[in-house]
C-alpha cells in the first residue's frame, strides 16, 4: 500500500492519499470516525475494507476528513498538520503507540502493510508556501517517500510542522459483505434517547444510493450525470439495503471462518449471542434507552471478551466485534460516525458521497466566503415625527409602554397566558396534536413600535466594516466528538481497545482552540452587534434535521405578525406580503413527540438530529457566549425553536427588529438548513447594522450550516424575497430581569383576555388599514377617514382594546377619538409610517446585491 502526502499552505491540513491494492475497492461504503484525536477508523460497512488509520496524536480532527475515490481507488483524508512539536511519545496504555501496538498484536497478524511515511522533517522546511497545480513547479520540494500522483495539487509546507503525517494503513481481512453489519434499524419511535443517542442508521455509500436515507430526491441537490448513474446504482442496490435496514431481531451468530480457531470462534461467538440479548432486550426495553445502553454495553462488553478470547482467530475477533456490532446497531446504535457532529444516522449517505467520494465539493467549505455589503439601497428608516394624537407612538422612552398596565389588551390568542418563553406554550402544542388542531404559528418575531435603541458603541477602530464570517467547522467537530463519545459504538471501540483517549496535552489544544473560536464569536458580536458562524452546524445534522421536519410541513401554518406591545401579548395577523414564511413552533414537548395528529392524519416523527443541532446551539449560546459577553450575562432561557419555510417564489420577510419594547429577547439566532444554496435563489438575511463605522447593510446567505447572531433590540433585519424553499431555525434568547418586568407588565393588565371574534374584527381592520389604497385598502380622503371611523366605533370593545394597544394609544376611548378625528393626511402619515415599519404592501425586485 502507498501514500502520499503534502502539507496544505495556510496550516490547512496534510493531504495524504492512500493507494489501495487493486480489486479491493468493489462495493466499498466509507464510514470515517475520528476517536479521540488519535484514531480515524475509516469503515467500509459490510463491504470489504474496513481501515483503521492510526492519525498522529498533533492531528487536530478539525480537518480529519476523508475522500475516498472510488474510480481511482485511492483513498485521501486530509488532517491538519501543526506547526507545534508533537506530544513526547506516549507510552501509557491510553496512548496511540499504544493502541497501535494493540492493533498490530492483534492475534492471527492481521496483514497490514505499513508504508514508510514521510517523516516529519520531510515534510517541514522554511519554504514559502507554493501551490503547484496540476504537478510540480520549478523549484517544488517534495517530501521523500511521498508520491504525488500526477494532476493532484502539492504544496510546499511553510514553516516546520513536526506533527506532519504518520499513517498506519490496516488491511484487514475483507469481511463478508453483509454479514459484517447487518440490522441496521431505525429505533422506535418513542424509544427515547440520549443526547447523542443513536438514530436510524443505514451505512453511508458512495454509490449515491439514497434508500432509506428519508430524504427525497430533491433533498439531494442536483445530481451530476455521474451523479445519476451512480444513483441508479444506488436503487439498484436499494434492495439490499431493505434487508440491511430491516429492524433486526436477535443477530445470527456471525459464521466462523475456517481459519478461526474453533475456540476463538465459540467465543466470538458467545460474544455474538451476548451482543444479540443485548439487542433483544433493547429492542424490548426501547423505551428506555438507558436499558438499551446497558444492554448493548454489556453486549459489547461481552463480545469484547469474546474477541479477545479469540485470540488465535483475528479473524473471528473481527468477526466476533462486527457482530457485536451488529448487537449495538441492532439496539439502534449507529456503527461508526464521521466526527464532523454527526454522521450518525443513515441520512448521511449524500454527506458522504459529497465529502468522502470523488466530488468536486468534497472538500468541507473553508470558508473563504466574505461578507459582502451590498449597496446600501434601503436607508434606515427615519421614525416620522408623533403626530399630535398620538397613534402609532413610533418611540418608547420606557420600553415598554406605560398604556399596557392601564389598559387591557389581548392575551395571546392561543394558550393560558403564562409565562412561555415567547414560544409555545403547553396548551398550544397540545392543540397541534389534536385530530383537528393545527399547529401553533405564533411569531415573536414582529413588534409594531420603532424601538428606542441605546446608542451603541462605535466599531472598534481597526476592524473592517463588515464582520468577518467565523469558521466553526472545529467546533461542530468538537460537538460530533463528543456525541460520538457517548455512543455505544464507542463505548464497544473502547472495549474492544479501539478507541483510545487524548493525551492530556491534546485534549489542552482542543480546548484552547474552541475557546480561541468562541472568544472571536463573542468579540465579533460585541463589536458589531452581529456575528455569522460558518459550518457551525455540520451538514449530516443539517440534512437530518431536513428529513425529521419533512413529514412535519402538513403542520406548518403561515408566520404571523406579532403586532402587539409585548411578545407575550397582542394580535397576530397574516399578511404575507410582510411576512411569508410558513412556521411550525417546536418546544420541548413537541420535540419529544412520536407523533403528530392533524386532521385526523397521524404522521410519525422523530427530532434525534434536530434537537442535537438546538443543544448545539444553545450550548453555543449559554456556555459559549454567556460568560464572555456582559450583555449577556443575564441570558436565562431561549423562545422554543421556530421553524420556518419560505416556500419560494418571493416570500420575504419585511424590515423589522425583533424586540423593540423590552420584551426580554436579547439575542436572535438563526440556523439555516439549506444545502447548495445558491446566490441566485435570493433568500439572504438582510441585516441593517446601526455600529458608528460599520457597513450599514449586510446580507447573509441563508447556506447550510451557518448560524446568524444578533442582537435583538439593535439589528434590523428582513429576509429578502427567497426564490426556493429556504428552510431557517430562529431561537431567542431571553434576558432574565427584562423578560421578568416584561412578562409582569404583561400578567398585571386588568382584564387581559380577547376573544377570537375580537381579534379577527381588529386583524381585519389592521389588514384594510395596511392595503394597498388601490385596491381594498381604506383611502387617504376625508370619506375614507370618516368610514374608518366608522368602522373603530363600530367595533366590539375588546377588538377596540386591541386595535388601541396596536396602535399605541391608552385606551379604546382614545382610539375611537383618534380615529373619529383623523384627517387624510394624518392617515397617509401613519400609513407610511407602517409601511416603514415594514407593514403593508411592498413590491421587490429580485435582490440583485452581493451576498456572503
Ligand atoms: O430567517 C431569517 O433569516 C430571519 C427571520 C426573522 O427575522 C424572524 O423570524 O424574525
Ligand atoms: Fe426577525
Amino acid at each position: 500500500m502507498e501514500f502520499s502526502a503534502v502539507l496544505k499552505p495556510d496550516g490547512d491540513g496534510v493531504e495524504v492519499e492512500v493507494q489501495l491494492p487493486p480489486g479491493v475497492l468493489a462495493a466499498v461504503d466509507v464510514l470515517v470516525d475520528v476517536l479521540g484525536d488519535d484514531i480515524l477508523v475509516v469503515q467500509s460497512p459490510g463491504c470489504d475494507q474496513p481501515l483503521q488509520v492510526r492519525l498522529p496524536v498533533a492531528v487536530d480532527p478539525e480537518t480529519g476528513r476523508v475522500r475516498f475515490k472510488r474510480a481511482t481507488g485511492k483513498l485521501t483524508f486530509t488532517a491538519a498538520a501543526r506547526a507545534t512539536a508533537p506530544d513526547p511519545p506516549a507510552t501509557d496504555a491510553s496512548s496511540p503507540a499504544a493502541a497501535l501496538s494493540h492493533l498490530e498484536s492483534t492475534p492471527a497478524n492481521i496483514p497490514f502493510t505499513t508504508s514508510s511515511p514521510p517523516h516529519a522533517d520531510s515534510l517541514s522546511g522554511a519554504a514559502p508556501c507554493t501551490e503547484l497545480a496540476g504537478g510540480e513547479a520549478p523549484g517544488a520540494t517534495k517530501a521523500p517517500g511521498t508520491s504525488s500522483p500526477a494532476g493532484t495539487t502539492a504544496f510546499i509546507p511553510e514553516r516546520p510542522t513536526a506533527a506532519a503525517v504518520d499513517v498506519v494503513v490496516y488491511d484487514t481481512p475483507i469481511t463478508p459483505a453483509r454479514a459484517s453489519f447487518p440490522g441496521f434499524s431505525a429505533p422506535p419511535p418513542g424509544s427515547g434517547h440520549e443526547r447523542g443517542g443513536a438514530p436510524a442508521v443505514v451505512p453511508g455509500r458512495c454509490d449515491g444510493g439514497a434508500s432509506g436515507m428519508g430524504l427525497t430526491r430533491e433533498d439531494q441537490g442536483p445530481l451530476s450525470r455521474e451523479d445519476e448513474a451512480s444513483a441508479s446504482k444506488g436503487t439498484a442496490r436499494a434492495a439490499e439495503d431493505e434487508q440491511v435496514s430491516a429492524p433486526a431481531p436477535a443477530p445470527a451468530p456471525a459464521p466462523a471462518p475456517a481459519t478461526t480457531a474453533a475456540a476463538g470462534a465459540a467465543t466470538a461467538a458467545t460474544g455474538a449471542a451476548t451482543a444479540a440479548t443485548g439487542a433483544a432486550t433493547a429492542a424490548t426495553g426501547a423505551a428506555t434507552a438507558a436499558t438499551g445502553a446497558a444492554a448493548a454495553a454489556t453486549g459489547a462488553a461481552t463480545a469484547a471478551t469474546g474477541a479477545a478470547t479469540a485470540a488465535t482467530g483475528a479473524a473471528a475477533a473481527a468477526t466476533g466485534a462486527a457482530t457485536a456490532a451488529t448487537g449495538a446497531a441492532a439496539a439502534a446504535v449507529y456503527p461508526i460516525s464521521n466526527g464532523y457532529g454527526d454522521g450518525e444516522d443513515g441520512n448521511d449517505a449524500k454527506l458522504y458521497r459529497d465529502f468522502y467520494c470523488d466530488s468536486p465539493s468534497v472538500m468541507l467549505p473553508s470558508c473563504t466566503t466574505t461578507l459582502t455589503a451590498p449597496p446600501p439601497q434601503i436607508p434606515p428608516p427615519t421614525p416620522p415625527p408623533s403626530p399630535p394624537n398620538g397613534w402609532c407612538k413610533s418611540t418608547n422612552p420606557g420600553g415598554v409602554n406605560p398604556t399596557l398596565v392601564q389598559e387591557p389588551v389581548c392575551s395571546r390568542s392561543l394558550g393560558d397566558g403564562s409565562d412561555n418563553g415567547g414560544g409555545v406554550n403547553a396548551a398550544r402544542v397540545a392543540a397541534a396534536f389534536e385530530p383537528t388542531g393545527g399547529t401553533s404559528s405564533r411569531d415573536a418575531g414582529f413588534s409594531f413600535t420603532a424601538p428606542e435603541l441605546p446608542s451603541p458603541a462605535p466599531l472598534p477602530s481597526g476592524l473592517p466594516p463588515i464582520a468577518p464570517p467565523i469558521d466553526c467547522r472545529y467546533l461542530a467537530v468538537a460537538n460530533g466528538l463528543r456525541v460520538s463519545a457517548h455512543s455505544y459504538t464507542a463505548l464497544l471501540a473502547e472495549a474492544m481497545g479501539m478507541r483510545q483517549r487524548s493525551s492530556a496535552a491534546a485534549e489542552r489544544r482542543k480546548t484552547d482552540k474552541v475557546n480561541e473560536i468562541l472568544q472571536k464569536v463573542a468579540d465579533t458580536l460585541d463589536a458589531y452587534g452581529y456575528a455569522v458562524l460558518d459550518n457551525y452546524i455540520a451538514d449530516a445534522a443539517i440534512k437530518g434535521s431536513r428529513a425529521e421536519l419533512r413529514v412535519m410541513e402538513p403542520h406548518y401554518s403561515p408566520g404571523m405578525i406579532w403586532v402587539g406591545k409585548e411578545a407575550e401579548t397582542g394580535a397576530q395577523i397574516s399578511v404575507s406580503s410582510v411576512r411569508g414564511d410558513i412556521v411550525l413552533w417546536l418546544d420541548d414537548q413537541a420535540l419529544n413527540a412520536t407523533a403528530f395528529v392533524k386532521d385526523g392524519v397521524r404522521r410519525e416523527c422523530s427530532f434525534l438530529q434536530l434537537q442535537q443541532m438546538l443543544a448545539d446551539v444553545d450550548e453555543l449560546v449559554f456556555e459559549g457566549l454567556r460568560p464572555r459577553l456582559s450583555y449577556l450575562a443575564g441570558l436565562h432561557r431561549r423562545s422554543d425553536a421556530m421553524m420556518a419555510v419560505y416556500p419560494g417564489k418571493g416570500a420575504r420577510f419585511a424590515k423589522h427588529v425583533d424586540n423593540t419594547t423590552m420584551d426580554g429577547r436579547r439575542l436572535t439566532v438563526l440556523t439555516y438548513l439549506n444545502p447548495d444554496w445558491q446566490e441566485k435563489q435570493g433568500g439572504a438575511l438582510r441585516l441593517f447594522p446601526i455600529r458608528k463605522g460599520a457597513a450599514p447593510v449586510v446580507d447573509v446567505l441563508p447556506v447550510a450550516g451557518r448560524v446568524a447572531l444578533f442582537l435583538s433590540a439593535e439589528v434590523a433585519h428582513e429576509v429578502m424575497p427567497a426564490y426556493a424553499p429556504r428552510h431557517a431555525v430562529t431561537l431567542w434568547y431571553f434576558d432574565a430581569g427584562e423578560h421578568a418586568a416584561a412578562l409582569t407588565a404583561a400578567k398585571v393588565m386588568p382584564g387581559a383576555s380577547c376573544k377570537p371574534t375580537a381579534q379577527a374584527a381588529a386583524t381585519a381592520l389592521l389588514r384594510d388599514l395596511l392595503a394597498d389604497e388601490a385596491s381594498s385598502g381604506i383611502r387617504a380622503t376625508p370619506e375614507g377617514c370618516k368610514e374608518l371611523g366608522t368602522r373603530v366605533a363600530a367595533l366590539e370593545l375588546g377588538a377596540q382594546q386591541l386595535l388601541a394597544a396596536v396602535l399605541g394609544l391608552p385606551s379604546a376611548t382614545s382610539l375611537t377619538e383618534t380615529m373619529r378625528n383623523l384627517t387624510p393626511e394624518s392617515l397617509r402619515m401613519r400609513r407610511e409610517e407602517l409601511r416603514n415599519m415594514g407593514l403593508g404592501t411592498q413590491h421587490h425586485a429580485p435582490d440583485t446585491s452581493s451576498h456572503v
